[in-house]
């Protein structure tokens, strides 16, 4: 968002962003300005919808996080789920609540400018148009804080979405890219005193510039491999729980397979391995495939790798297994974020 008319008001505000996300795209027959939008989705196929919130406090921190990485991972998370389901992005929709001090101080503003920059070069770089959305004024006075949503319209070919539901006892498990590497970021930001005031780029940076995996998710379906998939959003553990669950079947997953981002790696081993099986937001695919199904080392650019294996439902074993060199097997229990459990149990994972 251009500095140099900044908003006044709700009205100005949302004439900035209709300004700056102005569309020719052939799939919004109507955008922002008109009480709904008008999408077209492409002849023969389904569409899809995702909605994810961005909360202070909860998703971000307004001292620790840069205000790009805010407005990139509000995008971000609604297209890594349109990802998961091999979905190609046709418009996003953005709620917004905002302290007021933000729409009268130049601090706040400029915070709102940089907000839309970073979620704009996301929305460009897939080419996704943002095609409306809300402005409220959010309550608590002083204590008012920035809530948004991000709601993602995608589209597949008809009855090709993949779904976490698709997998069979037998099936590989892969992973896209690397594991914990978000936490292991994450932590050390909310470890600094001061917010990072500029980044360079945005690349290396998994939790504050996660790559949804678009484009591995559509060489997926057009190689017709896949049976099911998920985004690991929640951390592995939980995430693969999901999928198993969805699935009826059961997990056995090899630790040593385990792709672990470089930043988990300098935690210790220890740390790193928790950070992979259970920190969240990595924002990468998890999907199953036949095992007699070739699957290349890297797909789009991103590599692949195989972590471990489906088996057959049985209530007498646990739902997932971690194999542990030099020590066998062990239960891997679901231990990623969850809304609502004690803070301690989500503020621990990440103090570790
Ligand atoms: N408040 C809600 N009302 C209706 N459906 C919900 C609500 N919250 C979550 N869901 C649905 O529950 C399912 C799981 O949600 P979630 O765990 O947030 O998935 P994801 O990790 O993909 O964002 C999704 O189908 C989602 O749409
Ligand atoms: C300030 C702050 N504390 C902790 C986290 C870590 N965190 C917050 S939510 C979350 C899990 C993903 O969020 P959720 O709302 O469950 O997304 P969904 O699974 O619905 O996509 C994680 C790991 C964070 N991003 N920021
Ligand atoms: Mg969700």
């Amino acid at each position: 968002m251009k500095k140099r008319s900044l908003p006044s008001g709700e009205l100005g505000l949302i004439e900035q962003i209709q300004r700056d996300f102005a569309t020719n795209s052939s799939a919004v027959k109507l955008g922002i300005g008109d009480d709904c939008a008008i999408l077209r989705p492409p002849a023969g196929c389904e569409v899809l919808v995702t909605t994810d919130f961005t909360l202070e406090g909860r998703h971000f921190r307004r001292d620790a996080h840069p205000p790009e990485s805010v407005g990139h991972r509000c995008l971000a998370r609604g297209l890594s789920d349109l990802a998961a389901m091999g979905a190609t992005p046709l418009a996003a929709f953005l709620s917004l609540a905002l302290p007021s001090s933000m729409l009268t101080k130049a601090e706040g503003r400029t915070w709102i400018a940089k907000f839309f920059s970073g979620l704009r070069a996301l929305a460009e770089l897939h080419s996704v148009p943002l095609a409306g959305g809300d402005t409220s004024e959010s309550p608590g006075g002083k204590n008012a804080l920035i809530l948004a949503d991000i709601v993602l319209i995608g589209y597949a070919p008809k009855g090709k979405a993949l779904r976490r539901s698709g997998a069979f006892p037998g099936d590989a498990l892969y992973v896209t890219g690397q594991l914990g590497g978000a936490a292991a970021e994450l932590a050390g930001m909310l470890g600094r005193r001061k917010r990072i005031a500029s980044v360079k780029t945005t690349e290396d940076h998994p939790h504050m510039f996660p790559e949804p995996r678009l484009d591995v998710a559509e060489a997926l379906l057009r190689r017709g491999v896949a049976t099911a998939c998920i985004d690991i959003s929640d951390g592995l553990s939980t995430d693969l729980a999901h999928l198993c669950r969805a699935s009826g079947v059961n997990a056995e997953i090899e630790q040593e397979a385990l792709p672990i981002h470089p930043l988990a790696a300098r935690l210790g081993a220890k740390s790193a391995l928790h950070a992979a099986l259970h920190g969240g937001e990595d924002y990468e695919l998890l999907f199953t495939a036949p095992a007699s199904a070739r699957m290349p080392t890297s797909l789009a650019g991103v590599p692949l790798t195989r972590i471990g294996t489906l088996k057959a439902r049985r209530t007498s074993q646990p739902l997932m297994t971690l194999l542990v060199p030099d020590s066998g097997p062990e239960e891997l229990k679901q231990g990623g974020w969850e809304h609502f459990a004690k803070p301690s149990r989500n503020a621990k994972k990440k103090a570790r």
